[in-house]
């Protein structure tokens, strides 16, 4: 039967990502699409700091999403890090993934982002993805469809698909996944099947304690912290059925006194950090875990090029 048949639709494998204004819904889309979380999301700006790519398995095609920050408006040598970060992610992603929240109107923001976009290769598809429709009737919603098709005419993007999605009501995922692995060029899986991320644990274990230790201090610490895994080692002598795992990690301020804030009353705060991260930990790594956090200031550090460097920017 087969061979009369019309040949069957190639294999096709490739990367895409996401851009969008913070809180536009990037990561919780990632983790709609991959089925598992693997992006950190929260309901404040800019905590994607990492490339994280989640995988999205399918008997026809390999989809790897690549998860960026947010481009913003640079203030700091970070701040510029950042954008450099986003810009060669772009320039090197076989589909670019346009999300504007369908619950706001498009804003300054949205068009600093569409006009670089503009500026990326004809040949790399831009799909526009209207997020967050489950907040919106569907007037509001043709609305912001045409909204986005026309910012695209004017600045020149020709949008392969305009799309609206809910992530958090599981609407039209599947559609976005199906369009967006059509849009990849033919080729072979990039990664063995079954694998979710490529993400380092290292890193994803540090953004769960960075997510821990910003909870609630975010206005009196937004940028200033960083953290860093030192080392992560099997605790000797456990019984096979017992497993421990040490984490040493270091949660990095800018100031002296941001080192209160962070620690708290008698240490408190420091306390409550490390027992939310580590819960987060294990249920991320599948084992029991021990962790001891050191706060230490290195002062300026978004401003240092070797401090930076040193914090894996
Ligand atoms: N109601 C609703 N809320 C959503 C949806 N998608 C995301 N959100 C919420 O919007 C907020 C931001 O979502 P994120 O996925 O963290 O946004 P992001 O674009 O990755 O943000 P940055 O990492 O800051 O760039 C979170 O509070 C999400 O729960 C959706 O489909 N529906």
């Amino acid at each position: 039967m087969g061979a009369m048949n019309a040949p069957s639709s190639p294999y096709r494998s490739g990367f895409a990502c996401f851009v969008g204004r913070p809180n536009a819904g990037k990561s919780t889309l990632t983790n709609a699409l991959v089925g598992t979380k693997v992006a950190i999301t929260s309901d404040r700006p800019q905590t994607t700091r990492h490339t994280v790519r989640g995988i999205v398995h399918r008997p026809d095609a390999q989809l790897v999403l690549v998860d960026t920050p947010g481009l913003h408006k640079p203030r700091t040598l970070l701040g510029e890090r950042l954008n450099d970060l986003v810009r060669s992610t772009w320039a090197e992603v076989d589909v670019i993934g346009f999300c504007v929240p369908a619950d706001q109107k498009l804003g300054p923001g949205d068009k600093f982002i569409a006009k670089e976009l503009a500026e990326i290769k004809k040949s790399t598809p831009k799909v526009a993805l209207v997020t967050k429709t489950d907040l919106v009737d569907s007037k509001r919603l043709a609305e912001q469809l045409i909204a986005v098709q026309q910012l695209g005419a004017e600045l020149g993007i020709e949008w392969a698909e305009i799309i609206p999605v809910s992530a958090v009501g599981d609407k039209q995922v599947d559609l976005v996944a199906d369009l967006l692995t059509k849009l990849l060029p033919e080729g072979m899986p990039l990664y063995p099947d079954g694998d979710l991320t490529d993400e380092p644990e290292q890193i994803m274990v540090a953004e769960l304690i960075r997510e821990a230790a910003l909870e609630g201090v975010r206005d009196e610490l937004p940028h200033s912290l960083a953290v860093v895994v030192e080392e992560m080692i099997p605790r000797e002598g456990r019984p096979a059925d017992r497993p421990l795992l040490d984490i040493h990690a270091n949660v990095y301020i800018e100031r002296q006194s941001q080192k209160a804030i962070v620690i708290g009353a008698k240490g408190s705060r420091l306390k409550h950090v490390g027992t939310t991260a580590r819960k987060q930990i294990e249920a991320l790594l599948g084992t029991p875990v021990y962790l001891d956090l050191h706060v230490k200031v290195a002062k300026d550090w978004q401003r240092d090029p070797k401090q930076l460097r040193k914090l894996g920017f």
